[in-house]
């Protein structure tokens, strides 16, 4: 029999009390010309009320565009969607005048979620810092190396206090980078996510647990393995799709939030968009089985920025 599918009007609770819808469209590498505002647009016409943005994407105008023809076209409100941007590490000395920066293109006057997208801050005078990746003459990134996320994070609180920012969260936080940030005294407002990547060939239980246990919520970023993706062949997660009638990509989105997570499949396709928001209620069976599949064939990080000397990820499971 087949599963039946549904769009998800699933969220959590947040721990400042707010709540985020459970799916969001990502925008990373929407960047031909139109495809954010077209993909944006359409998402929120689908039912999508989360949509994930951020500085580094380079098309936050075309997300803000194709918000407010969403919410034309639906008769929504810019109260009734959850928007997440984020600081870039060549802003990490001043996230309020980034935030200024991105809120312009998005042509928003907040946003429900600003994020720490990586805990490496870089050389905003560094030799095409512009770009947000400055590089020294040896052609590695410009990293401010004396520097510490847990001062970008300080600064960042500047911005809720501002209300230009209805929360904060952070990105790419191993254990014990959060713990080192929830530790610290200038920590005052505890982010309400980690967005990190993962699926089944990265599914970081021991992360999972313990954003848990501090009531932060996971962010599933790349769920579908991003592009080129090795799990849309996977033998497991093929014959799960098949067997619940399914597409591969809904058992991905719907494994992560049969495990408690948000999550944030990417499309440009208007077709895609629609369906990655078409969710089942997976079997614990099946949920299980996806969980196996590292534990059988080992984990596989699939995006891997070289923030070199810094090591973010020193916890893997
Ligand atoms: N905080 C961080 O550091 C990071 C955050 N992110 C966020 O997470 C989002 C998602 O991650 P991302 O890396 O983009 O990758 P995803 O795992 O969402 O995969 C996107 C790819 O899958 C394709 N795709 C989408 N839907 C389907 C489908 N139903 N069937 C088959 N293929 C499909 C897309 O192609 P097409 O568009 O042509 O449909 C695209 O090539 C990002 O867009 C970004 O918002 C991602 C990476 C890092
Ligand atoms: O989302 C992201 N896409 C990227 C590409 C290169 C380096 C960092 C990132 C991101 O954080």
């Amino acid at each position: 029999m087949p599963a039946t599918l549904s769009n998800s009007t699933k969220t959590y609770s947040l721990n400042n009390g707010a709540v985020i819808p459970a799916i969001g469209l990502g925008t990373w590498r929407a960047t031909n010309e139109g495809d954010a505002q077209r993909a944006v647009a359409a998402a929120i016409v689908a039912g999508y009320r989360h949509i994930d943005a951020a500085w580094a994407y380079g098309n936050e105008k075309e997300v803000g565009v194709g918000i407010k023809e969403g919410l034309a076209a639906t008769g929504l409100e810019r109260k009734d969607i959850f928007v997440t941007t984020k600081l870039w590490g060549t802003f990490h000395h001043d996230p309020e005048a980034a935030l200024d920066i991105s809120l312009e293109r998005l042509g928003l006057d907040y946003v429900d979620q600003y994020m720490m997208h990586w805990p490496v801050a870089l050389n905003p005078n560094g030799k095409g810092a512009e770009t947000g990746f400055p590089v020294l003459p040896s052609g590695k990134r410009d990293i401010l190396l004396d520097w510490s996320f847990v001062k970008s994070y300080e600064n960042l609180q500047k911005t809720v206090v501002s209300g230009k920012a209805k929360a904060i969260g952070v990105s790419n936080f191993s254990i014990k980078n959060l713990k080192t940030l929830l530790a610290a005294e200038t920590t005052k407002i505890k982010p309400i996510c980690n967005q990190v990547e993962a699926h089944p060939y990265l599914p970081q239980p021991k992360l999972l647990a313990y954003c848990k246990s501090e009531d932060i919520l996971i962010t599933a970023y790349s769920p579908l393995g991003s592009i080129d993706s090795p799990l849309l062949q996977d033998e497991t997660v093929v014959a799960i799709a098949k067997k619940n009638g399914v597409s591969v990509a809904q058992v991905l989105i719907s494994w992560a939030l049969w495990r408690g997570t948000a999550v944030l499949p990417k499309s440009v396709s208007a077709a895609r968009i629609a369906s990655n928001l078409q969710v089942f209620e997976l079997s614990n069976e099946d949920g299980e089985a996806l969980n196996q599949i590292s534990v059988t064939k080992g984990s596989q990080r699939l995006i891997s920025p070289d923030w070199s000397p810094v090591v973010i990820f020193e916890d893997e499971d």
